[in-house]
C-alpha cells in the first residue's frame, strides 16, 4: 500500500471506531470539516440506513453541510438545537493534554461554536496528528481574521510571540482564500518553546479584528489514532 494510503486507512480506523462508540439513537450530532470527518459521515450514513437511527447533524462548515445532504442524513441547525450531545471532527494536531490545533481547512470557528454547543467533542485523526506537545507535527495556527484587520495582526501576532505569519493564499484563485464566513486566514508559523496554549489563545483571541483561533483549549474529550496497520490508540482528557 502506498504511504498516502496507509495515511487514509489510519484516517478510517478512527473515524468509524468513534462513531461506532459515541454515536446513539436520537443524538444531536456536530459533523466537523475536513478530511477524516468524510469517514465518518459515510459509518454515520452506513449506521442510519442499517440499524434506523434517528440522528441530526449540525454541520460545522459549508463542507459539512454538503457530507450531510449527500449522506441523506437530517440536516440540523444551531437556530433549532443549539444543544448537541455530541461532536465529531478531525484536527491538526492533538497534544498529551489534548489540546488541539484546528484550521488546517481554514473551518475553526464555525468548528469551535459547534463544539462549544456540544456535552462532548470527539476527536478523530490518523497517528500522524498524536504528538506529546504541539509543534511536534504541525508548524502553524491558523486564525481566522477580519479582512480589514489582516496586516496589524500579522504584525501583533509575531511581535508578541515571536515567529512568522502570513496570509493564506488560494490555490486555483487569485489572492486570499476567504472563509465560510467571508473572513481570511492567517497562518502564524510559531516558535518552539511555547507551552502556556491558554494564554497565547485568549491573547490571540483579544486582538481587534480576529474572529477565532485554531487553537482549542480543554474542549475535547477524547481522540481516536488510527495507525497505519489498521491499530487504533485512544488518549482521553486527563
Ligand atoms: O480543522 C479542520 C478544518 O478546519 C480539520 O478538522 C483539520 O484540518 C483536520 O483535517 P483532516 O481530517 O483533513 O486531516
Amino acid at each position: 500500500m502506498s504511504s498516502s494510503n496507509l495515511v487514509e486507512k489510519g484516517k478510517e480506523t478512527a473515524a468509524f471506531a468513534a462513531v461506532d462508540k459515541h454515536v446513539e439513537d436520537g443524538m444531536i450530532l456536530g459533523i466537523g470539516s475536513g478530511s477524516t470527518i468524510v469517514y465518518a459521515v459515510t459509518r454515520l450514513a452506513e449506521r442510519v440506513r442499517k440499524e434506523g437511527l434517528k440522528i441530526v447533524c449540525i454541520p460545522t462548515s459549508f463542507q459539512a453541510q454538503q457530507l450531510i445532504v449527500t449522506n441523506n442524513l437530517t440536516l440540523g441547525s444551531l437556530d433549532t438545537t443549539p444543544e448537541l450531545d455530541c461532536a465529531i471532527d478531525g484536527a491538526d494536531e492533538v497534544d498529551d493534554k489534548l489540546t488541539l490545533i484546528k484550521g488546517g481547512g481554514g473551518c475553526q470557528t464555525q468548528e469551535k461554536i459547534v463544539a462549544s454547543c456540544a456535552r462532548k467533542l470527539v476527536i478523530v485523526a490518523d497517528s500522524t496528528k498524536n504528538s506529546t506537545s504541539l509543534g511536534q507535527q504541525y508548524k502553524k495556527i491558523p486564525v481566522e481574521v477580519i479582512p480589514l484587520a489582516y496586516n496589524p495582526i500579522l504584525q501583533r501576532i509575531t511581535q508578541q510571540f515571536g515567529g512568522t505569519a502570513e496570509l493564506r493564499m488560494g490555490k486555483m484563485k487569485a489572492g486570499p482564500i476567504v472563509s465560510d464566513n467571508g473572513n481570511f486566514i492567517v497562518d502564524w508559523f510559531f516558535p518552539t518553546g511555547i507551552e502556556d496554549w491558554k494564554t497565547v489563545n485568549e491573547r490571540i483571541k483579544m486582538m481587534p479584528g480576529v474572529v477565532e483561533t485554531g487553537l482549542f483549549v480543554d474542549m475535547a474529550q477524547i481522540a481516536y489514532f488510527g495507525g497505519p496497520d489498521g491499530s487504533l490508540s485512544v488518549k482521553l482528557a486527563s
